[in-house]
């Protein structure tokens, strides 16, 4: 059926607002929505697959009003141009309708690609499937199952070894078992090197080793922060000392600043966030203050803040995790016995992920195990995605000429994922310049394909995901099979959200605060709240530092407020503590404040973000240069979300719940098994999941603003990093893949992404 009763108004589903379909959906689920033939509720669909329709749960009830609503829809559709009010006509029909009712919006909505409902669209441009030859060698090991060129890999000798094979390919695998060849052939646990890029891929090979009854105890596996670390412990305890190390961003922040109130750099317009990841991406680049070329002056600020850092470090004898990279680099150097007493020990190294290893874990290795060509590295230039961290591809690609004589063995078989995907991420990734060229080869075929839905916005993107989801748990899949994947955290919240408000089980995967813990948020929500209660003492404290005032401030406000009888916001307005400039701002607020009373969510944020004292604050404590999450960015997602809400209490309501919702879903993030997960593109490196949803693959989420940033001033590389990213999110999926081109993004028009676009026409270049 495509109409229905809402609000007293019938709807019909092809001329109804796009952007209102959520509303209806949720109604429905409310019981808002009735039929217009029984005047029982109806569901609305809203699905990745189906065009949008009303529908009865009882099939009998549903296909008679189906029937009955024909009638009327034809009518509709032939007065859909003339009117927006149902002839009376109509009465001529089955359905008997008052007169002269209105028809939701017929004639005010333009009819435009923003109002109609685009189909899901199937990955087209898939080759023919060559299927795998059965009859070809398998090797068994351990009881894993190797093909002829995983076998090579594994049991290759002779020189230093670079196993380069694309996603799903078995890599993993390979280190895996070649480390157990390794011993199989004499070489003793404690003489073996095993990094992983995360303590959870050590702790898998570990449990495999064991499992299979080789006693790894002696073995250096693990992170390359863990192991160095553990050589820097043995070396001198006490200077190493996990009490001394400085484990936040936040606690960084704090030193950053200190020596920027002696250099006089503007506290509160300073990107201190991004000076800490520069600071990091010099210490992993082994490049020391003194040896710093600034290219700019912020880069001369970052410098000089960096030296300061390290001379207050020192000082209070502290380190950082970058520490425990450079401290053994610098260690090693220095102890020349210290290192012959490693390089003795150590007769083989085994390293995985090796694209993104950085200079200096890479120096380290290299003085290690120059002694000895027992060397194998194994990676996939195609999912070097830690630029930013200071990762650096050229290692992998220029393998050869670091370790001269070396081999480098293909692996092109993909055990993972379907032919579709695999088709889709080969041609993702194929514009890349940078790159060994490689295409990879499924395993299996399948019968469904990746493909393209395009959600109205971020709120609908989330319930057609989590509908999709319900419908294949009903038929059988488990919760564990599903990951939605995303490219920044913020871009997790309609999901997150959505999924709360359902049973199933679900992890995600974040270090941050929920969105609504984000600090341009909390001061949002804090003035909204102030709408309803001008005694709000939570909210006034959360926004004294809009006006930049003090404690002392509050204090005052509190003592004039009792002493005038005023309300406490306005008792702000009293206080000697402020100066003039600041006095007027609040004025100014608690008037705008006072003509929101029974303004909608969206119409008060508007109305607070327009305000001097806003705008003022944004500017300058916004910290916009923030590359990757912007606060006004920030803003734009709770305009979309407050589309959702009546009231601006239930808007607060809603943010309460949902950031205390989150603090839970974290404590319980590590020990919930059989979860969908939910976690960016970045941390899904290296996992493989049945199903994969993919969401805002539109220009400025995925790729990312700042990628088309820097590529209008003429550097291709982050979105090259972008595509690699994209690719690694592909290549999780075994069985479905989709991607989710929002119409809208963060209320804008959004556009396909760049790094898709073309797969949405018939024919590829
Ligand atoms: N020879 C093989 N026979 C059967 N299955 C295999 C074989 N090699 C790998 N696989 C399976 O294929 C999947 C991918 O393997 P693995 O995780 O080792 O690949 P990878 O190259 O490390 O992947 P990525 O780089 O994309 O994370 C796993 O489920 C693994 O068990």
């Amino acid at each position: 059926m495509k109409t229905a009763n809402y609000q007293n108004q019938i709807i019909y589903l092809p001329d109804f607002p796009r952007s209102r379909y959520e509303e209806i959906y949720q109604a429905s689920i409310r019981g808002e929505v009735k039929c217009v033939n029984c005047q029982q509720n109806i569901f609305l669909t809203l699905s990745i697959y189906e065009t949008p329709y009303f529908y009865h749960t009882n099939k009998e009830q549903n296909l008679e009003c189906k029937q009955q609503s024909f009638e009327l829809e034809k009518t509709i559709q032939t007065n859909s141009n003339n009117t927006t009010m149902i002839d009376t006509n109509i009465e001529d029909s089955v359905i008997k309708l008052p007169k002269k009712r209105a028809i939701s919006s017929l004639a005010t909505i333009e009819k435009s690609e923003e109002n109609t409902f685009t189909a899901r669209l199937p990955f087209y441009h898939i080759p023919p499937y060559e299927s795998v030859d059965q009859k070809a060698t398998k090797h068994m090991m351990n009881q894993i199952t190797l093909d002829e060129q995983q076998w090579n890999a594994v049991t290759h000798t002779g020189s230093p070894l670079l196993v380069l094979a694309g996603a799903g390919s078995g890599k993993t695998r390979v280190i895996t078992t070649r480390a157990m060849h390794l011993m199989n052939l004499g070489v003793q646990p404690h003489e073996m090197m095993l990094v992983t890029f995360t303590s959870k891929a050590s702790l898998e090979m570990k449990e495999r080793m064991r499992n299979l009854g080789y006693s790894i105890q002696q073995m250096e596996i693990g992170t390359f922060h863990s192991i160095f670390y553990k050589m820097l412990l043995r070396f001198d305890r006490d200077k190493w000392d996990s009490s001394r190390l400085i484990k936040s961003d936040f606690q960084k922040e704090i030193m950053l600043k200190q020596v920027g109130r002696r250099l006089e750099i503007d506290e509160k317009s300073f990107a201190y966030d991004q000076a800490i990841q520069q600071i990091g991406l010099w210490k992993n680049s082994c490049v020391y203050p003194h040896e710093i070329r600034p290219n700019d002056a912020w880069e001369e600020q970052v410098a000089s803040l960096y030296e300061g850092y390290e001379e207050i470090k020192k000082e209070n004898g502290q380190f950082d995790f970058d520490d425990m990279l450079l401290g053994c680099f610098e260690m090693l150097n220095n102890y020349p016995e210290l290192l012959a007493q490693y390089q003795n020990r150590f007769k083989c190294l085994l390293v995985d992920e090796f694209q993104d290893i950085n200079n200096i874990q890479f120096s380290i290795l290299k003085i290690l195990f120059q002694h000895t060509q027992n060397v194998t590295a194994v990676g996939d230039d195609d999912q070097s995605i830690y630029a930013f961290r200071g990762s650096d591809p050229s290692f992998i690609l220029e393998f050869k000429d670091h370790f001269p004589g070396s081999k480098i063995y293909h692996l092109n078989e993909n055990y993972r994922s379907s032919h579709g995907i695999v088709s889709l991420a080969n041609e993702v990734i194929k514009p890349n310049k940078n790159r060994f060229v490689k295409s990879m080869h499924a395993q299996y075929d399948h019968d469904q394909v990746p493909s393209f839905f395009f959600p109205f916005d971020e709120e609908e993107e989330a319930t057609m995901i989590v509908n999709d989801i319900k419908e294949k748990i009903k038929n059988g899949a488990n919760p564990s099979q599903f990951a939605i994947l995303y490219r920044t955290n913020t871009a997790s919240r309609a999901l997150f959200e959505r999924l709360i408000a359902t049973s199933l089980p679900f992890t995600i995967d974040q270090d941050g605060d929920s969105f609504y813990d984000r600090p341009i948020i909390r001061k949002m929500i804090s003035f909204l709240l102030l709408i309803e209660d001008e005694d709000h003492q939570a909210a006034l404290k959360e926004i004294l530092p809009v006006f930049f005032l003090k404690q002392q401030a509050f204090q005052e406000a509190k003592m004039n407020s009792v002493l005038q009888n005023l309300s406490f916001l306005e008792a702000f307005t009293t206080i000697n503590s402020a100066a003039p400039f600041q006095l007027k701002k609040i004025e100014k607020l608690i008037k705008v404040l006072r003509h929101l009373k029974t303004a909608s969510p969206l119409e008060a944020i508007e109305r607070i973000e327009e305000s001097p004292a806003f705008t003022d604050y944004i500017k300058k404590r916004g910290n916009e240069s923030n590359k990757i999450e912007r606060p006004s960015d920030d803003l734009r997602d709770l305009k979309v979300v407050s589309r959702n809400f009546k009231t601006v209490r239930e808007l607060t309501q809603h943010a309460f719940h949902i950031a205390a919702k989150f603090k839970e879903y974290k404590q319980q993030k590590n020990n919930q098994s059989g979860s969908i997960s939910l976690l960016t593109a970045h941390r899904s490196k290296g996992l493989e999941y049945d199903f994969v949803y993919i969401l805002g693959a539109v220009d400025g989420g995925f790729p990312h603003d700042y990628a088309l940033e820097s590529l209008k001033n003429g550097s291709m590389d982050q979105l090259e990093e972008e595509r690699r990213l994209l690719y690694v999110a592909c290549t999780r999926a075994r069985k479905l893949l989709y991607l989710s081109i929002l119409q809208k993004r963060r209320g804008k028009k959004a556009y396909p992404s760049r790094l898709i676009k073309r797969f949405l026409a018939k024919t590829i270049k």
